[in-house]
């Protein structure tokens, strides 16, 4: 069947997610289509990683209406959606190669030849350990077996924090390259001014709902700002 391209791909309604007395998502409404990088956008704590933990199916217990390509988070949403986490997962002595069998055996659609691709963008070998490899290195090999999915969702929390500028640049980079036309790439981040130039949109969150959303040409133009000074008067 064609995909229905009225229909937005992700759609969240009231989302709410409390861990015991602390409210981590607080009604929170979004839609986004797919064929768009949209950024992620707000202070430490404001929920961004729960946004993300709920659409990627790894937080269940939440109230609200959650659609990924018409599924609730389950078994046939996990398997559009690659998501990225902000913490390493890896074990620290694998080799690549290993961490490829890891992702093949799991993920029905990860390509290898378009990890091969990645890993070669970012002059890594599958021979190398993980625990000889610098924290840019390492970000290297996550964001390739993230971005080596054939999904239709990819969540990529932080991949850029914490990595020197020109490690981030290169990337961002290989993130674009395996990126699919029709996909949707939620990405969050702090770093808002290196990840400007690839926004088509943006999310920004404050207290686990959305305080301002939109389209990144439509928001600079209404404002006569960029993004980067949106977020500062937004968050001042
Ligand atoms: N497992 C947990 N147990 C208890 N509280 C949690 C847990 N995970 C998150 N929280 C709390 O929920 C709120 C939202 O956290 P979350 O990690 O989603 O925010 P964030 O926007 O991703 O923050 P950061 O930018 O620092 O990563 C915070 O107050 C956090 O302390």
């Amino acid at each position: 069947m064609a995909p229905d391209y009225r229909r937005p791909l992700m759609e969240v309604a009231d989302l709410r997610k409390s861990y015991g007395p602390t409210v981590a998502l607080d009604g929170l409404d979004l839609q986004l289509h797919g064929g768009q990088i949209v950024g992620l956008l707000g202070e430490n704590g404001c929920g961004k990683t729960t946004l993300l933990k709920v659409l990627a199916g790894l937080v269940s217990d939440y109230s609200g209406e959650v659609h990924i390509a018409g599924h609730q988070p389950g078994p046939e949403s996990k398997a559009k959606v690659s998501f990225l986490p902000d913490t390493s997962f890896l074990p620290d002595h694998a080799r690549v190669s290993y961490c490829l069998e890891l992702y093949a055996d799991f993920f029905a659609d990860f390509d290898r030849e378009k990890a091969r691709d990645l890993l070669g963008f970012f002059r890594l070998q599958e021979s190398m350990r993980l625990r000889d490899m610098s924290k840019g290195m390492r970000e290297k090999v996550q964001v390739t077996l993230a971005m080596a999915r054939q999904a239709q969702v990819f969540l990529l929390d932080e991949p850029i924090s914490g990595v020197d500028p020109a490690a981030r640049e290169v990337i961002l980079q290989g993130i674009l390259r395996s990126l699919g036309e029709d996909s949707l790439l939620l990405i969050s981040t702090h770093l808002i001014h290196d990840l400007e130039p690839l926004l088509d949109a943006v999310v920004m969150m404050r207290y686990g709902s959305v305080v301002l959303s939109g389209s990144a040409d439509d928001l600079r133009a209404e404002r006569s700002a960029s993004l980067d000074q949106i977020f500062k008067e937004t968050y001042s």
